[in-house]
Formats: structure tokens, sequence, C-alpha cells
């Protein structure tokens, strides 16, 4: 098979996915495939940032989904459109040309799988890329210079417009929940980690996920969902529109998100449902993957230090007070159980 890896980088680079044609035994699954809502009509609330009521409509999706997608969210759609080009425009160059970039052992930014493990077994369809605080030292490893500089401006450019909306998104968060200390610097963070990723064919969906069940640490995770492109030769199928990305609802079942390329997907993590004292769910999703069409993303991702306590607001609190360092140490043991772990 072409891109096989041995060492230390095979660890973080994907092997060549277009080489694929059947799946080997090492990236089989334990998941469940079967079961996922098809009514096409349930799905995760939306909320119109320019709404009146949109402080309420957040608070209600966090409280019983933990995701909403967001509209009107005022970054203008051609800018979205430029960037779902650019990453495009990154995962298609040659494996070596990526490769230049791969993500060193230990770091969290550059090419490959994103640093997941112990999150996740081996076997996830998916291609990553990671921008660390808007440093491009990768970027310009992979692209030649006058490429590199199209690329460049456009990520700052929508991780500038980001920054912006998701700290007005958290300060309404917070503003519901009251929150009157260190919170509130957390909304202002210049620490951000920008994920893309592809999501390439896959010659056997029912057995292998693009993405495990997880539940993400951050605040908020803003997630974008980029065209559905199919392989060459086939139409996309209307299943390809909802195929991607799904959020688990307990009692219904694994919940396709319908794709909106106009609108961001707003994920709760961990510390929201900790600092929300458990009033926000912290959102269990996954991504599947498609026979016949690829698929396109990015999310951003606020990041807080290691040393920023973690504290509910409310009382009784339903969680001990725990610093972020602690909290990814409990998470790294047993990522679906760090939340009741630390519960009282
Ligand atoms: O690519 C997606 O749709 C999901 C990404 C995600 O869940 C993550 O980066 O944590
Ligand atoms: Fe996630």
């Amino acid at each position: 098979m072409a891109g096989a890896f041995s060492g230390e980088a095979a660890k973080n680079i994907p092997i060549d996915f277009s080489s694929v044609e059947s799946l080997p035994e090492s990236r089989t699954s334990s998941n469940n495939f079967s079961d996922v809502v098809d009514d096409m009509s349930m799905s995760i609330p939306v909320v119109d940032l320019q709404d009146p009521n949109a402080m309420e409509s957040i608070s209600r999706a966090c409280g019983e989904w933990g995701a909403f997608q967001l509209k009107n969210h005022g970054i203008p759609l051609s800018l979205l459109k430029e960037v779902d080009d650019e990453i495009k425009r990154f995962f298609s160059l040659p494996t070596e040309q990526k490769e230049k970039g791969a993500r060193a052992p230990g770091s969290i930014s550059g090419y490959g799988s994103p640093k997941l493990k112990p999150f996740f077994s081996n076997a996830q369809w998916h291609e990553g890329f990671v921008i660390m605080s808007s440093r491009y030292d990768d970027v310009k490893k992979v692209f030649p210079e006058d490429d590199c500089a199209r690329f460049c401006e456009t990520m700052e450019e929508i991780q500038k417009k980001l920054k912006l909306l998701v700290e007005k998104v958290t300060n309404i968060i917070l503003e519901l929940l009251g929150a009157r200390g260190e919170e509130e610097k957390w909304a202002k963070t210049d620490n951000y980690a920008l994920k893309m990723y592809k999501y390439p064919t896959c010659p056997a969906t029912d057995r292998i996920l693009g993405l495990d069940p997880h539940r993400d640490t951050s605040i908020v995770t803003f997630l974008h969902q980029t065209q559905v492109e199919a392989k060459t030769g086939n139409e996309i199928r209307a299943e390809d529109q909802t195929r991607g990305f799904q959020v688990f609802k307990e009692g219904i079942g694994w919940v396709p998100v319908q794709m909106d390329s106009n609108m961001f997907v707003v994920i709760v993590g961990d510390v929201l449902e900790i600092l929300s004292n458990g009033r926000f769910k912290s959102n269990l999703h996954r991504v599947t993957v498609s026979e016949t069409a690829y698929r396109y993303s990015y999310a951003y991702f606020q990041r807080l230090s290691r040393e920023d306590l973690l504290c509910p607001i409310g009382s009784p609190p339903r969680f001990r007070a725990i610093t972020l360092g602690e909290y990814d140490v409990v998470k790294f043991k047993d990522p679906h159980k760090a939340l009741s772990s630390i519960s009282i």
C-alpha cells in the first residue's frame, strides 16, 4: 500500500487514503452504526444571532442539545467560501508535499491525524491539519511561497472574525450563567486552535468512522462543514448531505446534522458543562464517512491555560473545582468518564 509509514511519524500521518481499495484489518472500529435517526425533521436547533430572543434560544439549545446551528453570524459568506476553497486546495496537494508539514511527536500543530490519543483508536478516516494561534510555520513547509500567502491570508482573516464571533457568543453564555470572574477573560483569549479536516471517500463506511464519538474539552467549539464533493464520476447523493457530523441525543440516538455551509455548528464542551454546573450539556458527537463523497470541515477552539481553575457557577456544586491541567489528566485516562469522575 502506498503511503505506509514507519516509526514515530506513522502515529501522526494518515495512510494515503486514495490508495486504499479495501479497509485494512487494523482500521476497523467497534462503533454502533445502526442507532441513527433517519427522520430528517429532527436536528439540532437553529439560532439566529440577529434575533432579539437569541439569548433565550442559546440557553434552550445548550441545555437540551449541547449544540446548535448559528445563522446571521455576521461573517461574510464570501469569506466562508474562500476558506472552503483554500482548505480544499491544501488537502488536494500531493501526500509527500503535505507530509513536509507533519505534526512533530508531542506537538499539536501540523499535518496528520490530530493528537487525540488515547481518546480514540487508530481507526479514523480523516486527514487533519492544525494551526495554533495564527502560527503558519507548518503551512510554509507545505506550500510553495505564492500559494502559501493566499492560504495564510485567508486563514488569518477567518480566525480574526471567528475570534470576535466566539467571544460574542461566549459572552452571551457567560451572562446566562451570571459569570463574574476569571471566565470573562477566557472569552477574549488569544490562544486558539484551528483544526481542518478532510474526510475522504471510504470503501467500508459501515466499519469505520471519520471521527470517533467524543466530547470537546472547550467552552464552545465552532464548527463549519464545508462542501461535500463527489468522487470523480459520482453524483452527490441526497444522503451525503446529511452524512458527516452527528450528535448523540439521549433516548433518541445519533442525529445527523443537515449541512448548511452558511451556518456554524456551535458545540458545548466539557468546560462549559462544568462552569454551568451541569445546566448546559457537553455534546457527544462523531463523524461518519461516505463511499462517494468527500467532506471538509474546520473547527475553531478557544484554549484556556493549564492553570485556569474551572469552578461550577451555582450551588450546590455538582462538580469539584479543577484546573484545566488536572482535568486534561483525568480525561486522558478515560475520556468518556471524565465528567462523571469529577462530579460530586
Ligand atoms: O469535522 C467535524 O465535523 C467534527 C470535528 C470535531 O468534532 C472536532 O474537531 O472536535
Ligand atoms: Fe469535536
